[in-house]
């Protein structure tokens, strides 16, 4: 890898009590790329995403975006600069419509006085900015974008919560199983909207136990395993049997996988 790394972590420690959840962790990130986070129950990967998008913060080592080091306080920091995170729970809100929830907690307000001062919601731009990141992105199946969120299917769901994320996660996005809960049609929407968030230059961290889909998508394999990343392979160069003999501990990476 010849460019920096947008996004870095070094040697991250967290404990709950005796357990320890992270064991020295390293992590990086490239420009453009989608990097998968593999490793077995408990090894870890959901307390380094939550550490590097802010829902909790290491006992010991560091994080850089863009060459900068950070110290997120809560998962609305790392928001705000530019790292955003689409959960296995998604975080979306079933009542609300698909605009509502493309702009919830960042709803735009009508210009002038009555936005200033009465809050009033800009309703019309919210759906036309809605809209067109749907269309964007491929996902103008669903049609009325005032549709509550509880009447779309799961994928579309997944598909909103995917594309909020696009919009406004300017640096990284990262996406916690987002093809866990989902049927065979919907992954493939699923996959082929990695691929269009990637095509737009945005790097994804995809965490997965579906080993087919990281096979598909992703341009490099982050391997984790004890608290700690063990190594990160090319998946063109190993095979799915590989990657999950390194990740259980039943076969040894070769020593140039070894680094990132
Ligand atoms: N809030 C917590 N309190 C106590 N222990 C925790 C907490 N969160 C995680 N752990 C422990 O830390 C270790 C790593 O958990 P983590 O959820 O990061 O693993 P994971 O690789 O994401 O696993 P899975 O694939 O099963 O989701 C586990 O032993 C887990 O029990």
């Amino acid at each position: 890898m010849t460019a920096q790394p947008i996004l870095t972590a070094r040697g991250l420690v967290k404990r709950y009590g005796r357990v320890v959840a992270l064991n020295h962790a390293d992590f990086d990130l490239y420009p453009g790329e989608v990097l998968a986070v593999i490793g077995d129950n408990g090894a870890g990967k959901t307390t380094l995403i939550k550490a590097i998008s802010g829902a909790i913060r290491p006992d010991e080592g560091e994080i850089r975006l863009d060459g900068q080091k950070v110290d997120f306080r809560s998962p609305l920091e790392a928001r705000d600069a530019g790292i955003e995170t689409v959960h296995q729970t998604l975080a979306l809100s079933p009542a609300l419509s698909i605009a509502d929830n493309m702009f919830l907690g960042r709803e735009l307000r009508k210009p002038g006085f009555r936005g200033r001062w009465l809050r009033a919601l800009d309703r019309d731009r919210m759906e036309e900015v809605a809209r067109q990141k749907l269309n964007e992105l491929g996902l103008l199946t669903i049609q009325n974008i005032r549709q509550a969120v509880e009447t779309l299917s799961g994928g579309q769901r997944q598909g909103v919560a995917v594309v909020r994320a696009a919009t406004f996660g300017s640096k990284v996005i990262i996406m916690d199983e987002p093809t866990a809960a989902l049927g065979v049609k919907e992954s493939r929407k699923v996959l082929d909207l990695i691929q269009d968030v990637k095509s737009r230059g945005l790097p994804i961290v995809l965490i997965s136990h579906n080993m087919p889909h990281v096979f598909e998508v992703a341009d490099r394999v982050h391997v984790h395993r004890l608290g700690q990343r063990l190594c990160v392979i090319d998946p063109k160069q190993h095979t799915m049997s590989d990657a999950v003999a390194y990740m259980t501990g039943a076969m040894e990476p070769p020593s140039e996988a070894a680094v990132a």
